[in-house]
């Protein structure tokens, strides 16, 4: 393994036919073994992309709904000061739900996914957790073995009556028919799985195996950048006041109506705070790239990789270098990227999505996501931690960011909002 630093990222992002991120990631996770269905991983990542900026504009709506009915669900009244002694594992309850409502639409399996959700992210959590020992869950998967394989039972079950009904009504309504606008829908459109949309024909396995890649996309990323940016935000009192204010004039504007994509773009001040809770939240090193040039690759300084070499980025070097961060880098300012470019701009000073042809597509969805999160937070609650924390050190595991830890406590706010 080779790791590199800032010269040769970029080079190394844009090069696509000569660095392969899915085949760097396989050493670390199997997919291809653990989502066997999906014939085309390459592909799958296309209708992803389609969906999710496609439909943005759309899908906020319904991810404003279900972020105030998770937000509901989860933490509720707190007419008394409430502690939550496990934010993390609340932020992912509250993210599933608007994320499984984007996958599979406003249905009843929403319990279903939100269980598989959960249950694809303990697998990755132990996988990952295995680091080197990953040779003995490889082999056992070789074999057969599959951590997914009781759920996808379960998912195919329920998900049966609903693919049944949407063909059949597809077919009776003909134009009349309102389409579902979900990922699944998205894939029964596509005649690789459901040829001549024959019910008696449809391909189950493929279909949930893909949506269980689009679970993987967009889960675990958008709970870590929401947790973290939640606890960034908790403790670090001086910035919460100045972003309430933030929140509470754009709600002003919009007379407490949902916001629309262009109200968010507004909330500029927790953009930024988001885009520095994101850097903060990189490890060490990541985004394994694999080098699959015929012998090896030549960089522009003249560097060489061999073919078959796992090339990891060096994160630090990006995101705590002086040049291309400003002033003080290694220290928290949450104003740091205000008047430079956004959160989702795929740009030298930010690894968090990757970069070139195969940067992350479902970026704008995710952190529209953690800006209306953190901003209807901040409306509704005062928070504070559990246990008074002067200065929030932020460690690293290895290579990876350390999990943030700690409880919290939630109060109604007493201010009456418009
Ligand atoms: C904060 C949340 C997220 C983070 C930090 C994140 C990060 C990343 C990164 C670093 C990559 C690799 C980019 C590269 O190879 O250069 C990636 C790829 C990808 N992400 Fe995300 N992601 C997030 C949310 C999402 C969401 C919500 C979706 C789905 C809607 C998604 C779908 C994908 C897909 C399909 C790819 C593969 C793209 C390709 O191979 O062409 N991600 N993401």
């Amino acid at each position: 393994m080779t790791i590199v630093g800032k010269e040769t990222t970029h080079e190394i992002l844009k090069k696509d036919k000569e660095f392969c991120f899915r085949e760097g990631t396989e050493t670390q996770l199997p997919m291809n073994h653990i989502l066997s269905n999906v014939p085309d991983f390459m592909r799958n990542a296309k209708i992803i992309k389609e969906f999710a900026i496609g439909k943005l504009r759309y899908l906020m709506s319904r991810l404003q709904k279900n972020i105030d009915k998770a937000i509901d669900l989860y933490i509720g009244d707190c007419v008394e000061p409430k502690i939550i002694h496990d934010p993390s594992k609340t932020v992912a309850d509250i993210i599933a739900i608007p994320i499984t409502n984007i996958i599979v639409g406003e249905v009843c399996i929403i319990c279903v996914f939100f269980f598989i959700s959960e249950n694809f992210i303990c697998c990755y959590k132990s996988m990952a957790a295995a680091g080197k020992n990953f040779l003995m869950y490889r082999i056992p998967l070789r074999f057969g073995w599959n951590p997914i394989s009781k759920h996808r039972k379960i998912i195919i079950s329920r998900i049966k009556p609903i693919i049944e009904k949407r063909l059949y009504d597809k077919k009776k309504l003909g134009d009349a028919w309102i389409v579902p606008v979900d990922a699944l829908q998205y894939y029964l459109d596509n005649p690789e799985i459901t040829p001549d949309l024959d019910p008696n024909n449809v391909n189950y396995d493929h279909i949930v195996d893909a949506l269980g890649d689009f679970v993987f996309a967009a889960m675990g990323t958008t709970t870590n950048g929401a947790t973290r940016s939640l606890y960034e935000l908790v403790e670090r009192k001086q910035y919460w006041n100045e972003l309430y204010e933030e929140a509470q004039e754009i709600n002003k504007q919009c007379n407490g109506n949902e916001l629309t994509s262009d109200d968010i773009a507004k909330i500029v001040k927790l953009n930024s705070f988001v885009k520095e809770a994101l850097r903060f939240s990189k490890g060490i090193v990541g985004l394994p790239h694999r080098c699959v040039s015929k012998s090896y690759y030549t960089f522009e300084n003249g560097y060489q990789i061999p073919s078959g070499r796992i090339v990891m980025l060096n994160f630090i070097d990006t995101h705590y270098d002086e040049g291309l961060q400003g002033q003080n880098p290694k220290e928290f300012y949450a104003y740091r990227h205000l008047e430079r470019s956004s959160t989702t701009k795929i740009d030298r000073n930010f690894l968090g999505f990757g970069g070139g042809k195969h940067a992350c597509p479902g970026r704008s969805l995710a952190v529209n996501e953690i800006k209306v999160f953190l901003y209807k937070i901040l409306l509704k609650y005062n928070a504070r931690t559990e246990i008074e924390i002067i200065e929030p050190q932020r460690n690293h595991v290895g290579p990876l960011a350390d999990c943030l830890k700690g409880g919290m406590v939630f109060e109604n706010r007493k201010e009456i909002i418009n």
